[in-house]
């Protein structure tokens, strides 16, 4: 209380944290120890009575103490006292004249400016530094631009070269399968095309990888909500991988060639081409297009009908005096037409009463030869019902089939059948929106059949007695193509595109595979393989974050700059690979979300993501 006298000038705090120049007016010693102090404000004159602590605390100076920190003392402990006039207090003579003048921001203490001009400069330092990253930044980026000038998708592209990179660093084997997934009754493989001579114009990106004769991964460009972009990486697995290089002929090896020995054997065999339009069934099945003809020796039909015929004159089926019949027809929505018949007449399908399904009229011609065959398919492809699509000038808009029967001389029964199978593209069955009616049926009839087929074909690999075929005529006219047990045998190449603008019916494309393989009963062996380490790539010009972890489809992601994260590495793995190491218990055949649950271990989550991602592809929409 010594330092302390009348009239002088003490710093306050005032309850609302403003700090005033104040004037004792009152000491009070003793046991209260308190300081009445006034200042101007506005006209009036406050006062309040402070405890002699809190005077020590805002004035170090005068007590030379360290400095207050603020609230060490409660302004509660302070007690206002009645405002009076400035006129009172001028009067008096109390108030200095310009202190009476002062305003409380001007009256704030040096010790607060410092602080202020302090935190200024601070700011004012990072702002700097934050301004010569966003220059370093956008120096690097226009260096990676001017590296592939003229590409629009330039980031995607440099990710994904960057993400390639990094797959090669793992050991990556050969494009050509060196084994064959022998004795397997559902084979499913895909074919990735080459990007076409439009698409190289254009500058398109190619977006699927090959890292090995088995996987491939999809590299689909995303956002995130701050608009950063990133890969994610979507793995698969599938029996074999054809990448853009394999020629017809090497697909036919590892695909139908396996199956030409099982007609031999008194079996029924059924290849299927499946995938969008362009992605390349027509190219695969019926042969290459050198010119504006089609080449079709060139094509598994071809192929397949000159092992039929290689094979026949060879032991043992030499002795079982077979006979070779081929047919062709198309379906076109409900309605079947033979391709073989001129003016392509329709046919009626009929089932009798040992649900035996016959397509009434359908042509067998008789071939003796490989030169017959190729001249009926060359004669059945001129009349296939085809329309142009943005993808493809010559798109197919129907289910071809191509049938080749072996029959016993003798009898004329049914020795062996080979049906393979160009399917209508399935983005038709996704676009509703469609204005034209017509399109849209067509569009509805092609997505009904392709989910039954799948469902068939899920059907035969769990050896299920209940074979939903009559829910498509496709499927109605290949019944025998699913059942008979081990006699049956199914071969599914998914074709793909591999260009950017097609991504979302690449990634539909291979799920539908996915889901065909899922439940086959060979795919329930644990595989073991490691699959291609999808870490992020790093590169210097993009904020990296890793995506949410998401349960379907596992996927990892890629962003122009992002050091491996723990989230990312988590998910790098294959839906194949994951599946398969879920699924080392025997295989069961799940109809219901609690039975997924109970016999696969799966949460309530993850079968509710599986059901909701049934109903999205059944409505044809991609998922998810
Ligand atoms: N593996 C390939 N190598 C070279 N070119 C290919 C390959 N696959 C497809 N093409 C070319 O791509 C184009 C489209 O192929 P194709 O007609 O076979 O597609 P599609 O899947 O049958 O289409 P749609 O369903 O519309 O009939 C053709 O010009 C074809 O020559």
């Amino acid at each position: 209380m010594d330092q302390l006298s009348i009239k002088q000038k003490v710093f306050i705090r005032r309850s609302d944290g403003r700090v005033h120049l104040a004037e004792i007016i009152k000491l009070e010693g003793g046991s209260t120890n308190l300081v009445t102090v006034e200042w101007p404000e506005g006209h009036t004159v406050r006062g309040k009575d402070l405890p002699l602590e809190l005077v020590v605390l805002m004035n170090p100076q005068i007590f030379d103490l360290p400095r207050c920190s603020g609230n060490a003392t409660s302004a509660n402990q302070t007690a206002s006292i009645p405002p009076r006039s400035m006129k009172e207090r001028m009067a008096e003579g109390s108030l200095l004249p310009g202190l009476a003048a002062a305003t409380p921001r001007q009256l704030t203490p040096s010790v607060r400016e410092d602080d202020v001009v302090h935190q200024i400069e601070r700011m004012r330092k990072e702002r700097e530094q934050r301004r010569e990253v966003q220059a370093r930044t956008r120096q690097e980026r226009e260096q990676v631009k001017s590296e592939d000038p003229g590409n629009p998708n330039w980031e995607i592209a440099k990710m994904i070269r960057a993400q390639r990179v990094q797959m090669e660093s793992q050991p990556v084997k050969s494009c050509i399968p060196n084994g064959r997934a022998k004795g397997h009754q559902i084979v499913v493989c895909v074919r990735k095309r080459p990007l076409r001579r439009k698409e190289l114009t254009d500058r398109e990106v190619d977006v699927v990888t090959i890292p090995s004769k088995d996987t491939l991964v999809v590299h689909e460009p995303r956002k995130h909500v701050n608009l950063v972009k990133f890969l994610e990486n979507h793995s698969f697995r599938f029996d074999y991988v054809f990448n853009e290089d394999c020629s017809n002929a090497t697909v036919y090896e590892f695909t139908a060639r396996p199956l030409i020995k099982h007609i031999f054997e008194g079996g029924m065999a059924t290849c299927f081409a499946y995938g969008q339009t362009g992605s390349g069934k027509t190219h695969t099945m019926g042969g290459r297009f050198p010119g504006s003809q089609q080449s079709s020796m060139d094509g598994i039909y071809g192929m397949a009908a000159k092992d039929v015929f290689s094979t026949l004159k060879t032991a043992p089926y030499s002795r079982l005096k077979l006979k070779v019949t081929c047919s062709f027809f198309e379906i076109y929505g409900t309605r079947v037409y033979d391709l073989l018949m001129p003016g392509k007449p329709q046919l009626r399908v009929l089932e009798d009463g040992k649900q035996q399904v016959q397509v009434v009229g359908l042509t067998q011609n008789a071939v003796k030869n490989t030169a017959d065959v190729l001249n009926l398919l060359e004669m059945g492809n001129s009349v296939r019902t085809s329309g142009q699509t943005s993808a493809n000038s010559k798109s197919s808009r129907s289910h071809a089939v191509f049938q080749i029967v072996l029959r016993s001389e003798a009898n004329q029964r049914i020795h062996g059948k080979f049906s393979l199978i160009d399917l209508a593209g399935n983005e038709r069955g996704a676009d509703n929106s469609s204005a034209d009616r017509v399109t849209r049926l067509e569009g509805s009839e092609i997505n009904k059949s392709l989910l039954v087929l799948k469902e068939c074909i899920r059907a035969l690999g769990r050896q299920s007695s209940h074979l939903p075929f009559r829910g498509s005529k496709l499927t109605q006219v290949l019944r025998d193509s699913f059942i008979g047990g081990k006699k049956v045998k199914t071969c599914m190449i998914a074709m793909i595109s591999p260009g950017l603008h097609s991504v979302e019916h690449t990634l539909n494309t291979l799920r539908y595979a996915d889901r065909v393989k899922e439940l086959s009963v060979e795919s329930m062996s644990p595989k073991r393989m490691q699959g291609p380490s999808l870490e992020s790539t790093s590169m210097p010009d993009i904020i990296s974050q890793s995506p949410s972890k998401r349960l379907f489809p596992s996927a990892s992601s890629t962003s122009l700059r992002g050091a491996g994260n723990p989230a990312q590495k988590e998910l790098n793995t294959t839906n194949d690979l994951n599946r398969a190491q879920k699924q080392e218990s025997k295989p069961t055949s799940p109809t219901t979300g609690r039975q997924l649950i109970r016999r696969k271990g799966r949460s309530a989550q993850e079968v509710s993501m599986m059901l909701a991602k049934s109903l999205a592809e059944f409505r044809g929409r991609n998922f998810p």
